[in-house]
């Protein structure tokens, strides 16, 4: 594939971070892709295992130049990285970010934006619990979806260049706008993390998650939530505070319901029960048959 930007630079040397770069790579979307992070240690790990064609000392040596700047970052971060390199964008520059949120980073993120700085947030819908500098790998993005959250007014060949760039790296690319994004990811994302970390809490509080006997007898389900409850404490504490409203909404009516099912176990109330998962089991059947489980085989297979 043809080189989309000449220079590139990712702030952040991370999961999202190393994996953008190694994916640009396989399919030859860039010229040259600078990384900086904050810590000394992680720029030493990245320069060793060859992540970036170069890394630079801070964040503005490391965006001079570039055609495209990618803030990878915990969200709570941003606003900070945000004002370190605005004097050192080039006029002209695209400049975006992975962030889980999307309505506190941008109003992090916007200020500081010069005029003729294209800024368009971005959050692709791929991880996994790890984190750092050894975690990326090429095919994280693929079949995974990419939301963009434009701004109004965006320059539309550079959203169209940008939104190719994703499709390039294997993924899915759908636009909303960020107050949407984060209630829907508050449904998808955020709260079921929270029940994972719970879960795992609870579990852990009964003393037997260490010494072993829950893990030795857990089937899928528990051990699912130890991965999740294994993701980056930085990056999570971040999001709950970033989407807190939306958070605590879909986290009201999750309450409401459980204690609904507490209520129907406590009465004996057989036929709620079977009811509601009869639902429920409904609803991943029909994600399924759509073809809209990145997972199945049958993805994509109802796309228009
Ligand atoms: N992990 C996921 O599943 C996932 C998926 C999609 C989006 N995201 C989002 O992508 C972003 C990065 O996540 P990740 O999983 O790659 O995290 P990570 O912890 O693997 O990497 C983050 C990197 O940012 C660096 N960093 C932290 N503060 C910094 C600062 N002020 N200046 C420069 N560097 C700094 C850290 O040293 C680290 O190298 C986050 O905003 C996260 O919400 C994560
Ligand atoms: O698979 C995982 O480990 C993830 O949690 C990835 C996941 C998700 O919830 O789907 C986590 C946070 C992101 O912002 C996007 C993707």
């Amino acid at each position: 594939m043809a080189v989309m930007y000449d220079r590139v630079a990712v702030i952040g040397l991370g999961l999202i971070a190393g994996s953008l770069f190694y994916a640009s790579r396989r399919a030859g979307l860039v010229g040259e892709m600078v990384g900086f992070a904050r810590s000394e240690e992680t720029r030493a790990v990245a320069r060793e295992i060859g992540l970036c064609d170069r890394i630079a000392d801070s964040a503005g040596d490391a965006v001079e130049d570039a055609d495209l700047v990618l803030l990878c970052v915990p969200v709570g971060a941003m606003e900070q990285v945000a004002r370190e390199i605005a004097p050192r964008l080039k006029p002209g520059a695209v400049v975006s970010d992975v962030g889980s949120t999307k309505g506190a980073v941008i109003a992090a993120v916007s200020p500081h934006m010069p005029s003729g700085v294209h800024f368009i947030p971005s959050h692709p819908l791929a991880g996994t619990e790890q984190s750092g500098p050894r975690s990326g790998f090429a095919e994280l993005f693929d079949n995974r979806w990419c939301l963009l959250t434009p701004l109004p007014g965006t320059d539309e060949s550079e959203l169209a260049k940008y939104r190719a760039y994703w499709e390039a790296l294997g993924s899915n690319v759908d636009e909303m706008d960020a107050d949407h994004h984060d209630l829907v990811l508050a449904v998808t994302s955020h709260t079921p993390h929270l029940i994972a970390y719970t879960m795992v809490g609870v579990a852990d509080d009964l003393g037997r998650v260490t010494d072993s006997e829950v893990v030795k007898y857990s089937a899928a389900g528990f051990r699912d939530f130890t991965r999740i409850a294994a993701s980056d404490p930085t990056m999570w504490r971040d999001v709950f505070l970033s989407n807190k409203e939306a958070t605590l909404e879909i986290l009201g009516r999750f309450t409401e319901e459980l204690f609904a099912l507490q209520r129907a176990i406590r009465t004996g109330d057989g036929a709620h029960l079977h009811d509601y998962f009869t639902r429920t089991r409904a609803i991943r059947r029909g994600i399924i048959e759509a073809g809209q489980d990145t997972d199945s085989p049958n993805f994509g297979r109802n796309k228009p």
